[in-house]
């Protein structure tokens, strides 16, 4: 039997602190057709705002050292300003968004991460029985578009802060048992390139082979390390597309031309 497609898509902080290139973004997105679901970053505002309050915002390897003070924050930034801004546009553009923290519906329940070398605070990590598809898929088949933020929940009332571009991933992982899944990771450069200063330099097709190598290189390095890290998980488990480019090429999906940086499993 034929799947119904579904996109899943991230957009990251950059494009969200550009008002433009949302607003561009968002109308993309609800031109796809089929299934979607977004997901959203907005760790550049989470910084920005925390370090107006006197915060110190603290990152290692990519992930948010989150303490109850920048928990407080990260809720009101991603759960309430992005996350109710996005599903406004949305519903303007006649998509019937429903906006969702990983706490609404049980959606995505996490464990918070073990103290190891460094303490993390209230930072969620997912795992294989943290989303229920079926859950989800309701959801989509009742007509609404689901709106993640990055804040999940332990299911013992504990909010817990959860990297936007590991939800996406896991979302995709999840779905991919009962749709035809695309994950897109959609950021403010053309794809992974070549070289991060030239726009026309796209590595369009990556295998973990490449990866490994480009890694040697530096060519790839700092956030773009877990977000193909994330990615290729997904293609491992399921997904049939994985994708990374620029937000404002998105419209090149639907009309068919080529978008940014495909992952493929060829070994
Ligand atoms: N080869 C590469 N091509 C494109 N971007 C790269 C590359 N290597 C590192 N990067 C960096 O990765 C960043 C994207 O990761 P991140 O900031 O985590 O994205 P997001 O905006 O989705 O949160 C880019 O802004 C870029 O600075
Ligand atoms: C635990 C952790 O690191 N959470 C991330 C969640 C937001 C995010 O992923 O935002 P971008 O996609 O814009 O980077 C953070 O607070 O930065």
């Amino acid at each position: 039997m034929e799947m119904t497609s579904l996109h899943i898509i991230k957009i990251g902080g950059n494009v969200i602190d550009n008002s433009e290139n949302l607003h561009h973004f968002l109308q993309d997105f609800t031109s796809l057709d089929g299934y979607k679901i977004l997901v959203h970053g907005g760790g550049k505002v989470a910084t920005q705002l925390s370090e107006t309050l006197g915060l110190e915002a603290r990152l290692v390897e990519g992930r948010r050292v989150t303490d109850i003070e920048t928990l407080r924050v990260v809720t009101m930034v991603y759960g309430g300003l992005i996350n109710k801004n996005i599903v406004a546009q949305l519903q303007r553009f006649g998509n019937n968004a429903i906006g969702l923290t990983g706490a609404d519906g049980n959606f995505i329940r996490t464990k918070k991460r073990p103290v190891k070398t460094i303490d993390y605070g209230f930072v969620g990590d997912i795992d294989e029985k943290s989303i229920n598809p079926e859950n989800i898929s309701r959801l989509l088949e009742t007509g609404f578009t689901p709106v993640f933020c990055a804040i999940t929940h332990d299911g013992e009332g504990q909010l817990l802060n959860t990297n936007a571009d590991t939800i996406a991933s896991a979302l995709a992982v999840s779905l991919a048992k009962l749709y035809d899944t695309t994950l897109i990771y959609c950021f403010e450069k053309a794809g992974v390139l070549h070289d991060i200063n030239d726009e026309e330099s796209i590595i369009r097709e990556i295998d973990p082979a490449l990866y490994h190598e480009l890694k040697q290189q530096q060519i790839i390095h700092s956030g773009m390390l877990p977000k193909l890290d994330n990615a290729f998980t997904a293609i491992g488990c399921g997904v049939k597309s994985v994708v990374i480019g620029r937000s404002d090429d998105l419209g090149n999906i639907k009309q068919q031309k080529p978008f940014g940086t495909r992952l493929s499993n060829h070994i």
